[in-house]
């Protein structure tokens, strides 16, 4: 394995949480004594290789002047878009601005997913560090899958060996990253990972295996599990 090399950080941070079904945006929400969002931070905050970290948030975001990271310099903000992949192009636009060049790693990680690995950021740093296309954290199916038809019955069961499930960090180079969301959003299409746009884009990028556990909080039991995880 190579040396890590440096990076840039987007978190996306826009979105609301309907599926948590709380009182304020999942990113808010305490696990332990702080917040989601703060814990998510913090694996990356304290790393040496960090060059600069962007936070995209939404417009009605009335939370983030309540953490204290909201005063850490190193935090900077963005905008967030109506998808995901909207506040993540406005992130590495905000990266550009503070001088990131298109050849730099660009790190994106979920502010949903608190339980980073400083061990999971490390591999996926010194693994891609040399890497032509770069690639994401990714941990393979252990469960039987199931093809379902349009009455929501089972059509088929998929060899499961051929399908992992993706996770964040996604790590590109900005330049190559920034032209394949641009493209893909243009073009209408519909990209819920980095991965999928730079797929489209031609790229194939390369799967990291991570831990399970780098979870993202998306339904109740998520946070529940999570909390039992870590107290
Ligand atoms: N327009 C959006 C939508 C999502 N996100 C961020 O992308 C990450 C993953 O998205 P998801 O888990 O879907 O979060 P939400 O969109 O908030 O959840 P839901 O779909 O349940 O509303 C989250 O950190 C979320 O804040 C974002 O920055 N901008
Ligand atoms: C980026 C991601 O976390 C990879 O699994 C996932 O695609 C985000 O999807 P969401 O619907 O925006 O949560």
């Amino acid at each position: 394995m190579t040396a890590s090399p440096s990076f840039w950080v987007v978190i996306p941070a826009a979105g609301v949480g309907a599926r948590m079904q709380a009182d304020r945006p999942k990113q808010y929400l305490r696990l332990g004594d702080r917040t989601l969002i703060e814990h998510t931070l913090d694996c990356f905050l304290d790393h040496p290789g960090l060059r600069g970290l962007v936070v995209s948030l939404s417009a009605a975001d009335g939370y983030w002047p309540t953490l204290a990271c909201a005063a850490d310099d190193r935090v900077n903000l963005a905008a967030g878009g109506a998808e995901r992949a909207n506040s993540v192009l406005a992130g590495i636009k905000r990266l550009v601005a503070l001088g990131a060049a298109d050849g730099d790693w660009v790190l994106v990680h979920d502010a949903a997913r608190p339980n980073l690995a400083h061990s999971d950021l490390a591999r996926l740093l010194e693994s891609l560090a040399d890497d032509p296309v770069g690639g994401l954290l990714a941990v393979p199916v252990r469960d039987t899958l199931k093809q379902v038809g349009p009455d929501g019955r089972v059509v088929a069961t998929p060899d499961r060996s051929l399908y992992w499930q993706a996770y964040t960090p996604q790590m590109f180079r900005l330049g190559m990253l920034r032209e394949a969301l641009g493209g893909a959003l243009a073009a209408g299409i519909p990209v819920t990972d980095e991965a999928s746009a730079m797929e489209w884009a031609g790229h194939a990028p390369r799967l990291i295996e991570g831990r399970a556990d780098n979870i993202k909080v998306t339904r109740p039991e998520d946070l529940d599990w999570l909390t039992g995880l870590r107290g």
